[in-house]
């Protein structure tokens, strides 16, 4: 492997014969962020052990520091030989000191979309913005659900996306409505900031249509009831958090591995032998892309699992897959790359909201599959993957999307077949969204062919 310099236009993956290894996984990103902002939202410090640090959190704990909420960060130490990392964020109670500020949200929708809401109910004068992408981003479904209860939210570049210009609104409501279609994001947004307006009253939350995501809101409520509020739910359809509840710091809080950052290993451990295992996330996991290794088993893979580590070994070669990937949106993007190594072709289903990710990750992936020689059918929720006999060399582009980087660096486990070719990947520090030193990490478990 040649290892990046500065600012690498691209890195170089010579052909894998075999991957064996165990990998630490980086923070999960949806944990850190919804524990940043309930954190601050919170009375009293909340000391986080093992955030992620990586361009997403980095907007967060930015914002946060903008609004005027006061936290620290200790030296990374050592506790069982493994290094460890604490944060700790002054909890301002419900509101924010800076009642102005311009906050940039890079492309990280679990930061601006929960934030947006609560600046919304909170109030203010912010501007929100993000990177070109995120403008392209939508929003439209969480400021229709708050503008339609007081909220102050106006669009000041394209109606329905990013920038914002959020001001103090009037809010007196028991019950709002929210498309679940597009995102969960945008419910999981609402869900967060009830508390601070159900002081008086219950809130409602209903779900107008189909709810894609539904893992990410089991997370949500999670990381709430260990902030002290607990939500009733009526299947998917509404969500009642009673009034007087405000969030407390639960004093200490663990942020395990992020379950989709899993994938990549799972996945080069199912097609290139193993085993690989990932430390950090298991079958106590809060994160519904655990569920992932499933996906894995009915491809033929063997997987074990602890409490906070899962493994994977082949069992020979790929089974094809057809199935529904809606639950796992992140990480069924790994499932299409193991589909270049399975003995037909793999249909993944109901992946819409693909379309309105970092990249149309869609159309993305067809292109880039395509280039490996593989026969892919496009439609507007769905990805039809028929393998070639043998993966050419390609070069790949990654659109600014972490997640393309990182399952294209999959597409060179497969030194037996190929004779030295190899995959290029530009632009690899997009990993830095969640997970920076990714490629160092697939090296650390990846055994070059020998020719
Ligand atoms: O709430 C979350 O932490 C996330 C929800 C999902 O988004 P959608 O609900 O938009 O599918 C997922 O793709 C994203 O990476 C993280
Ligand atoms: C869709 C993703 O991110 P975001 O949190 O920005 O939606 C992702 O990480 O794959």
């Amino acid at each position: 492997m040649t290892e990046p310099t500065e600012h690498p236009p691209y890195i170089d993956l010579q052909p894998v014969m075999h991957v064996e290894g165990v990998v630490r996984l980086p923070g999960s990103k949806s944990i850190s962020n919804r524990i940043l902002l309930l954190a601050a939202l919170a009375e009293g410090e909340t000391k986080i052990v093992d955030l992620l640090d990586s361009d997403d959190t980095q907007v967060m704990l930015g914002a946060l520091r903008a609004l005027g909420v006061e936290g620290s960060e200790e030296p990374p130490s050592a506790v069982n030989g493994t290094a460890t990392t604490i944060h700790r964020v002054r909890g301002a109670n419900g509101s924010f000191p800076n009642k102005q500020a311009d906050l940039f949200m890079g492309n990280a929708g679990t930061a601006i979309r929960p934030l947006t809401a609560a600046l919304a109910v909170i109030g203010g004068d912010y501007q929100v913005s993000g990177v070109a992408r995120m403008h392209e981003r939508p929003i439209g479904d969480l400021v229709d659900a708050l503008n339609a209860v007081g909220a102050a939210i106006e669009y000041t570049g394209n109606p329905g996306y990013p920038p914002l210009h959020i001001r103090t609104g009037a809010f007196n409501t028991n019950r709002l409505s929210v498309r679940g279609n597009v995102s969960s994001q945008f419910l999981t947004a609402l869900l967060m900031v009830a508390p601070l307006m159900a002081h008086t009253h219950a809130v409602t939350i209903a779900v107008e249509g189909e709810l894609i995501s539904k893992p990410y809101i089991e997370i949500t409520l999670n990381l709430m009831r260990r902030f002290g509020v607990t939500v009733d739910q009526d299947e998917w359809q509404s969500f009642t958090i009673a009034s007087g509840q405000r969030y407390q710091s639960p004093g200490n809080i663990h942020v395990e591995g992020d379950a989709s950052s899993a994938s990549y290993f799972m996945a080069a451990g199912a097609i290139a032998g193993g085993p690989v295992r990932v430390e950090g996330v298991g079958r106590d996991s809060i994160q519904g892309d655990v569920r992932f290794v499933h996906a894995l088993e009915q491809m033929g893979a063997h997987i074990t699992m602890g409490d906070n580590w899962i493994e994977a070994k082949s069992k020979g070669p790929l089974k094809a897959i057809d199935a529904d990937f809606n639950h796992i949106p992140d990480a069924a993007m790994t499932i299409a790359i193991a589909a270049l190594y399975a003995d037909g072709t793999s249909t993944l289903r109901n992946i819409a909201s693909w379309r309105v990710k970092e990249t149309d990750r869609i159309a993305a992936m067809a292109t880039e599959l395509r280039k490996l020689g593989a026969e892919v059918e496009e439609g507007p929720d769905y990805l039809k993957v028929t393998p070639p006999k043998v993966l050419a060399a390609a070069t790949i582009d990654t659109y600014d999307d972490h997640r393309m980087a990182m399952c294209f660096s999959l597409a060179s486990l497969d030194g037996a077949a190929r004779s030295g070719t190899q995959v290029r990947i530009n632009d690899p520090k997009c990993v830095a969204k969640t997970f920076p030193d990714y490629f160092t990490a697939f090296a650390g478990i990846a055994h070059e062919a020998k020719y």
